[in-house]
């Protein structure tokens, strides 16, 4: 409880603050929480219902128990004969250890089918995320997302599921206790009754307040545990930079939000018990006032008034927890908006109603005229007219300055967005006529940053096809120049990695990297930056495997440095547009692509030229010369890249031939 008067200002003025739902999503109501995750329980009906049978069965036999106390009171005790007492006493026993079982079997079914629901929940929205493309993720805080994981689903668990079998059973008693009392006295009982409607409003007003109060909870819990996560997964940065002070502050100003939250739920609840509190004992004062005038006058035995005042002593309880649902509702209500809003946000890219798996074939890659804007930046396209093709078993290298859209390529072969106008095709099929599953079966990509599991080196390696055995493993940890250092681990294959492989080197992580795209072996292979942040000498290591790796398979190289390409590719690179032809373009209007806010901060759009490099001429097919008046252009002008002389040569060799062998005859070519 709050006594000091500034204290007590403080908090009403943040619940005031609270109250108002500033800064907070739109509230939702509960029919729409229920309509939204009802259908979950199917197949946890039956426990729900079970827990609600054994409750009522309980909430029975203490009915039939307080009715034998008052039998034994008046029987018993004011007659003083003994002989009356064993029979009811017998059987109040029996009635306990009923009661006992029923509340046991009745707490167990629905712990059950809450837990079963919260897994279930926790899957659906977790695979709804998996849908969409990585960006929904990259774009918000991680800590914030699992909390909504967490937190989130529980909340709504505690509505939908055990809430509802709460709601149920405390009904129930509240009619048992009630007609009880009824029975014993109708008049007394409506007397008492007559200020249930007082608890009821005293929680009307609490849950208004407390469900916002919850929503603020909810979202500085996102926060905190962001922060938290941010400063744990970037601890290198964080020490070597002695921002360790500022990363603490940050927690404690997060934290002392969430506790000002968490206290203004802790003031609502605080004062929500003492208020009823008050209420009932005014109803006992009233009870045992006018149970004495009419013990006194005759009408009523102290057994019955006994009785009658222990029914009350658990009806009030029971109205209270009706009324705590309320803020139950409050809590579930602001839980549920947050995983709505995950649920409701839509894939950018959905399997064509006709769609087919991507037959095998060689890996033929093309570009068709493809421009792309990322959603809310159509005023600043990140690709515009972009065309070329990569044949089977070709290195083709893009190259272009950071920003140009070269990664954006990559986004858009694996389908995590669909270009806006032209089209991409594997083997002659437009993209969008295969499902996503089997096209990107065909093509691998190997991220600019080494994406590792914390899994064992064996894991990693298998992820890129589940269920491969430990050979298969092995050879491909051979053909990408892992398994001499892995013989070395303390375990061997069986060596934790460490959070996202951070007990590996930058090269040893990149090496697992291309065993894992080895074992997948599909016929197109897309390297984003592979060499980032790898010094020469490592980067040097990489170019073997690398090369083993692309070996007979479709390769796009995107990279913005010319000392990595392969001998024999062709390079072609990808330019922003000059600023006059921006111009033009904005004269002229962008029809498909103007939609959706403006950007601010996307560079323009680039265009494709050919670049002078080590491999055959691009102009067929790379440029377009009736490409449109500005994106694709045959000539390379001055804004075209130009290959420089390799300093590290790839040389691809054939492609190893299924199972996969190691090939004793390649050497790494160093640099
Ligand atoms: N998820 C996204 N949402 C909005 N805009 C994006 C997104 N990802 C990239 N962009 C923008 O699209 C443009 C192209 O980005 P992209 O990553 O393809 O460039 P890049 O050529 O690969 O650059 P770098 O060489 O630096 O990796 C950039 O202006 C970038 O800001």
């Amino acid at each position: 409880m709050l006594r000091a008067p500034n204290e007590s200002r403080r908090l009403s003025r943040r619940l005031s603050f609270a109250a108002s739902g500033r800064e907070l999503a739109p509230a939702i109501t509960l029919r729409r929480t229920f309509r939204e995750f009802w259908p979950d329980t199917r197949g946890l009906r039956r426990l729900f219902a079970a827990g609600v049978v054994f409750a009522v069965l309980a909430a029975l036999c203490e009915v039939a128990a307080i009715r034998l106390f008052g039998h034994i009171t008046d029987e018993v005790l004011t007659t003083r004969r003994l002989e009356a007492f064993w029979a009811p006493a017998f059987s109040w026993l029996g009635l306990a250890a009923v009661a006992g079982l029923a509340s046991f079997a009745g707490t167990y079914a629905t712990a059950l089918g809450a837990e079963r629901f919260l897994l279930r929940l926790r899957d659906r929205v977790f695979d709804h995320l998996q849908t969409l493309a990585p960006d929904y993720a990259e774009n918000r805080r991680l800590g914030d997302l699992i909390a909504r994981l967490t937190d989130d689903v529980e909340a709504i668990e505690e509505l939908v599921g055990s809430g509802l079998v709460k709601a149920i059973t405390t009904a129930a008693s509240v009619v048992f206790f009630a007609g009880a009392a009824f029975l014993v006295r109708w008049d007394l009982a409506l007397v008492t009754l007559a200020l249930i409607p007082a608890f009821l409003l005293v929680s009307k007003v609490f849950a208004a307040r407390f469900r916002t109060a919850a929503a603020r909870e909810r979202h500085s819990n996102g926060a905190m545990n962001s922060v938290l996560e941010e400063g744990l997964a970037n601890q290198p940065l964080v020490q070597a930079y002695n921002r360790q002070r500022d990363e603490a502050r940050r927690l404690h100003r997060e934290g002392r939000t969430w506790l000002r939250a968490n206290l203004t739920q802790a003031w609502l609840s605080g004062l929500y018990g003492p208020v009823v509190q008050v209420i009932e004992t005014a109803c006992l004062i009233v009870v045992l006032g006018v149970g004495a005038w009419e013990i006194a006058a005759g009408r009523l035995t102290i057994g019955g008034l006994l009785a009658f005042a222990a029914y009350l002593a658990l009806l009030y309880p029971a109205v209270q927890g009706l009324g705590e649902l309320a803020l139950t509702v409050s809590e579930a209500a602001a839980g549920s908006d947050r995983i709505i809003e995950v649920l409701r946000a839509r894939p950018a890219v959905t399997d064509a109603p006709g769609a087919v798996a991507a037959a095998p074939g060689r890996g033929r890659v093309e570009f068709d005229r493809v421009s792309f804007a990322y959603p809310g930046r159509a005023a600043r396209p990140a690709l515009r007219e972009v065309s070329f093709a990569a044949e089977p078993g070709e290195v083709l290298v893009i190259t272009g300055p950071s920003g140009a859209g070269k990664s954006t390529l990559a986004k858009l072969l694996v389908r995590f967005y669909d270009p806006d106008e032209g089209r991409i095709l594997l083997d002659g099929a437009d993209l969008r006529d295969l499902t996503r599953e089997s096209l990107r079966d065909n093509v691998t990509v190997l991220h600019q940053e080494t994406l590792l599991f914390s899994g064992s080196v064996r894991d990693n390696i298998a992820y890129g096809r589940p269920g491969a055995s430990l050979e298969e493993v092995i050879r491909a940890a051979e053909t990408a120049g892992v398994h001499d250092f892995v013989k070395l681990l303390p375990h061997g294959y069986d060596t934790p990695v460490g959070q996202r492989g951070r007990l590996l080197s930058g090269g040893q992580r990149q090496r697992i990297a291309i065993a894992r795209a080895v074992l997948r072996d599909a016929p197109v292979l897309v390297l984003d930056e592979p060499m980032t942040g790898l010094d020469e000498e490592t980067a040097a290591q990489v170019m073997g495997p690398l090369g083993r790796l692309m070996a007979g398979r479709t390769t796009i190289l995107i990279t913005h440095d010319l000392r990595q390409v392969p001998s024999g590719a062709r390079v072609i690179g990808l330019r922003p547009v000059p600023r006059e032809e921006r111009i033009r373009l904005k004269r002229a209007g962008v029809p498909r692509l103007a939609r959706g806010r403006a950007g601010t901060d996307a560079p323009p759009a680039p265009d494709v030229r050919p670049a002078q490099g080590p491999g055959p001429d691009t102009a067929s097919h790379a440029a377009r010369p009736d490409a449109g008046t500005h994106a694709v252009r045959p000539d390379a002008g001055a804004h075209a890249v130009r290959a420089e002389p390799a300093s590290h040569t790839f040389r691809p060799v054939p492609r190893p031939r299924r199972p996969l062998e190691p090939e004793p005859g390649v050497t790494d070519p160093g640099p």
